[in-house]
Parts: structure tokens; sequence; C-alpha cells
């Protein structure tokens, strides 16, 4: 990753036009088309992702369980991977059900020949049906061939167990000494996933890296529908490594989207048995527009929200797509771009490379202001100031998915902003700011009085910086969902650095305030 200090960069929209990332899955056919090899061409299509494969067995499989398996002979395997990865420019090999040690051992070699970026093993063993589809002497060709080469493991609470033995994994506690002992055995990164958690009101996977654990919560769907959830999440941490996020952004955007999917499918009946297949597509369901982005807005985007400034790009020489990069780098988790001297053409041109970096990160895009702008690049909404263009008229413009903010001083302004079907508030200036001239100063009891008053999410503004952003979160007022800022970052020399302190001071007031 390049760094963001020094000399100016001639970043240009050029440099994003890359080929089209491409992941590979070693898998199982499911002639049910919920889980396997079908689940995953579904699951890299909704990512915008190519996907080929290679089939290692084909099961006759519905709704009620597994009713028989046939193995692909190894010879045939090692064929099928010699063509696509000799030829095709493979990214990354993300892998489902490999009924053998022989063709673990497979794989690896054809690996070794043809090397990719990045290796994801989802160690399938058992189908949600209860049905075996690798044996326990694949285990041994898991365990000490294929783990140390993974970039990632993504067992289940099962797979975790027995790939540690037998030991117990039941609840969360389990599941992150299950993410340590796995790491023990070699692979870079371990996500140990809790669908099946006994007794889980929340669907809680462990991530760990060797050094920190992540507990990645989603509300748990109410759905019979979660035939192949595994192989989907599997297949979109490998699209999304294919386009260049970093291993926990992959994981997070893929959490989203199991969890977005599971939602949108939650009534569909497809087969009468007890595990139904999800909607992977779920964009046939939707009533608006295609958008390059699968998930609703989430509140908690809001948490480090960077406001770009076109001065202050200019002062310190670098161009706004190297500032987003680096403050996305840093960890910040949705982008506005304020670009109030910009012409039209540039703006959109900037919009467009800013949009490509903000997928690859699995953060939001909105624009400041220009609703043309934001149509005419396809971003994730728009932020709009009291003198902008109403929210009821933005929304009417932009459909129904599309996030809205507006920025608030005062209940009135929340209460209206409301009415017009805004996502979320913006309240500020919280302390004195120079971005802003003649801006009214609200202090935390204004920003308070606005949270209390309004049932919308609200991202604090003005003045907020690493000094002072934990005093904000800790008004304690649980619609506070984090900190808007633009000079802590922009006016900085170096972004990456600014970014990830504040993103450290910020999970500690959180903390705290929990
Ligand atoms: N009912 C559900 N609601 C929301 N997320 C779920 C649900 N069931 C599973 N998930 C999520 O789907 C992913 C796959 O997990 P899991 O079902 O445990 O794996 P597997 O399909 O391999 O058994 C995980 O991120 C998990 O948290
Ligand atoms: C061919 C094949 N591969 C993997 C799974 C696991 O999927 P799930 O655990 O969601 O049933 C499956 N049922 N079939
Ligand atoms: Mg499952």
């Amino acid at each position: 990753m390049q760094d963001d200090c020094g000399a100016a960069s001639a970043t240009t929209t050029e440099q994003y036009k890359m080929k089209i990332p491409h992941v590979l899955t070693v898998a199982g056919s499911d002639s049910g088309a919920g889980a396997g090899i079908q689940a995953d061409l579904k699951a890299c299509a909704a990512r915008g992702v190519y996907c080929s494969t290679v089939i290692t067995a084909v099961t006759a499989q519905n709704t009620a369980g597994v009713q028989g398996v046939n193995i692909v002979p190894e010879d045939f395997v090692a064929a099928q991977l010699k063509s696509v990865l000799s030829d095709m420019q493979v990214d990354v090999v993300k892998t489902g059900m490999l009924p053998s040690t022989d063709l673990v051992k497979v794989l690896l070699q054809s690996l070794s020949e043809f090397p990719v970026r990045a290796l994801v093993v989802d160690p399938v063993m058992v189908s949600t049906s209860g049905d075996v589809l690798a044996g326990p002497s694949t285990i041994t060709g898991l365990r000490e061939n294929l783990l140390p080469m993974a970039d990632i493991v993504t067992p289940n609470v099962k797979e975790a167990s027995a790939l540690l033995g037998g030991m117990q994994v039941v609840t969360v506690a389990d599941m992150c000494s299950a993410a340590k002992l796995l790491h023990n055995l070699g692979p870079r990164t371990v996500l140990v996933k809790g669908g099946d958690l006994p007794d889980s009101s929340d669907a809680v996977d462990i991530f760990f890296d060797g050094e920190d654990f992540h507990e990645l919560r989603s509300s748990r769907v109410n759905t019979r529908n979660t035939h192949g959830t595994g192989c989907t999440l599997a297949s979109c941490i490998a699209a999304e490594l294919a386009k260049g996020s970093p291993m926990l952004s992959a994981v997070k955007v893929a959490k989203c989207f199991v969890e977005t999917a599971l939602d949108y499918s939650k009534d569909i009946v497809i087969g009468s048995g007890p595990q139904g297949p999800f909607d992977h597509l779920l964009r046939l369901k939707s009533t608006s527009r295609q958008s390059h982005r699968a998930e609703a807005f989430n509140p908690s985007d809001l948490f480090l929200y960077a406001v770009t400034d076109s001065g202050m790009n200019k002062k310190w020489g670098r161009s706004i797509t190297d500032a987003v990069k680096a403050a996305l780098e840093g960890g910040a988790t949705i982008i506005q771009l304020r670009e109030k001297d910009a012409d039209t053409r540039g703006f959109l041109e900037a919009a467009k490379a800013c949009l490509q970096i903000c997928c690859v990160h699995g953060v939001p895009l909105l624009i400041n202001d220009r609703i043309d702008i934001a149509l005419a690049c396809d971003a994730d909404g728009v932020h709009l100031g009291q003198s902008d263009m109403p929210a009821r008229s933005a929304r009417a413009l932009l459909g129904p998915d599309k996030i809205i903010g507006v920025s608030c001083k005062t209940p009135e302004e929340a209460h209206q902003a409301w009415i017009d079907g805004a996502n979320y508030i913006g309240c500020g200036g919280v302390y004195r700011t120079n971005t802003k001239a003649n801006n009214l100063t609200v202090g935390l009891d204004g920003l308070k009085t606005v949270c209390l008053a309004s049932k919308l999410p609200v991202v604090a503004i003005g003045g907020i910086g690493i000094s002072n952003a934990s005093d904000v979160m800790k008004i304690g007022v649980s619609n506070l969902k984090g900190v808007a800022v633009v000079s802590a970052l922009f006016d900085r020399e170096c972004i990456l650095p600014e970014s990830k302190k504040l993103h450290a001071v910020l999970m500690d007031a959180v903390q705290r305030v929990k």
C-alpha cells in the first residue's frame, strides 16, 4: 500500500481500469443450487467478480438433505485445475468440499505450479442437514497440508471442533479459543463462524489474525433459508480479496452481504425440506435500480466519517483519491466528498475514481450537496445542508435505497429530516471550526438535545479531532453513532496515521461507554 505522505501522485481513473477480478472455486456441486459451486457462482456474480469452477464432487441434494455423492476422480480434478490456472489469471482460490486427502495434495501441487494471490479455505465437512461431505480421513489433509497454506480458514463451530480433535465449541469464548488453536496450525487468519451457535440471538463470528480478535456480530435473521451461508460467505471473502480488499474488510463485507441476502430471502419458499436456499441476486427482488452496493445503510458506518476538502488537498499537494485512500486505510468507515470549488466535470471524475476505491474497502461514498453528481456516478448517497435541496425532493430523485444525510442544529430540523426520509443527521458544529465560516456552535449540549429529539442515527461534526472525540462519544446517547472530521484528517501532513489514531480513540471511547 502506498504512503500518503510526500509528493503528490498523479492518480487517475485510468489506474483503476483493472482486469476483472477472478475467483476460482474448487468445490462440490449441489443439485439444489443452494450451496457448493452454485452458491459460489451466484455470490461472486452478486459481488461483481468473475468465478471459474473446478468440481470435486457431484452431490444429489435438495432442501431435505444429501441423497448421494459422486466423487470426481483426482486426475480429472487435476485436469480442471490445470485448464483454469494455466490460462485464466486467477486472483484468489476458494476451496469448499474436498472429499479426500489425495485431492488436497492435487490442489496444492497445482497451486505450487500456478501460484495465486490468496487462498480461502472453507473446510466443508458436514452439510447443514447433517450429512457428511468429507470423511474423517480428510481432516488430516486439511490440518497438515491445506491450513498452513491458507490466508483464511472459515470453519463453522462443528468444523472448528472436528479440526481440533473434538474440542467443545459452544460459546463465544470457546470460539475465541478455537480460533487461536486453529491459527497455530498455520493459516494467516481464522474466522470461526457462529451461525449454528446454540442459544445465540445474534449471528456472531470470531476473526483472529494472530494478534487481535474481532467479534463480528449481526442480528440473526429468523428464516429456514440458510442452506449455503458458509459457501457464500467464503466466496464473498474471496471476491473482495480479488478486488484488492484487506482481509478484515473483506470479511466484514462478506458477513454484511450474507445477512442482507438472508433478510431479503427470509420468506421465500423453495422445496419442502427444513433448509431452504436463499436469493443471492437480491436485485431480483429489489424494485430500485441497480446499485454497486448490495447492502442497505448501516448506521454504524457513521463511526469515523471523513469529509474531504479540496482546499486542504491543494494545500498539502495531494490528489483527492490519495487522500481518500489514506483515510480508508486508516479506518474511515464512510467518505463524503465536499468539493466546494471543483468544476462539475472534475468533480464527477474524482467521484468516480473515489467510488472505485470505496468499493474495494466496502465503504459507502456520499456526495455533498450535488445530487446530479451522485446520480451520474451512482454514489451511495448525498449529504445535504439546510440550504441545499430539501431531503424530500432528493429522496424522490434518488429512490428509496440511496443514503441521505441532513445537517441539523435543532430538534425541529431533525424532525423535518426524519419526515423527509433522511437516513441520518449530521449535527454541529459541536466545537468551533475554521472549516465553516460563521457557523453557529451548538456544543455538546446542543448535540445531545438533537440526538434525544430524533429517532435517526446521528454523526457529530465541527471541530472534532483526536483530542476531543472521546468527549463527544461519551455524551452517552445511543443514536450518536460517530464523528465526522475534516481538518483532523485532511489538514494534516500524513492522513493515514491520523485516521488510525482517531479510529483507536473512538474504539476506546465506545468500549468505555459500554
Ligand atoms: N440466521 C442467520 N442470520 C444472520 N446470519 C447468519 C445466520 N445463519 C448464519 N449466518 C451467518 O452466515 C455465515 C455462515 O455461517 P454458518 O452458517 O455458521 O456456516 P456454515 O454454513 O458453514 O455452517 C456466518 O457469517 C454466520 O454468522
Ligand atoms: C456441495 C456442497 N458443498 C458445501 C455444502 C455445505 O453447505 P451448508 O453447510 O450451508 O449446507 C453443501 N451442502 N454441499
Ligand atoms: Mg450455514
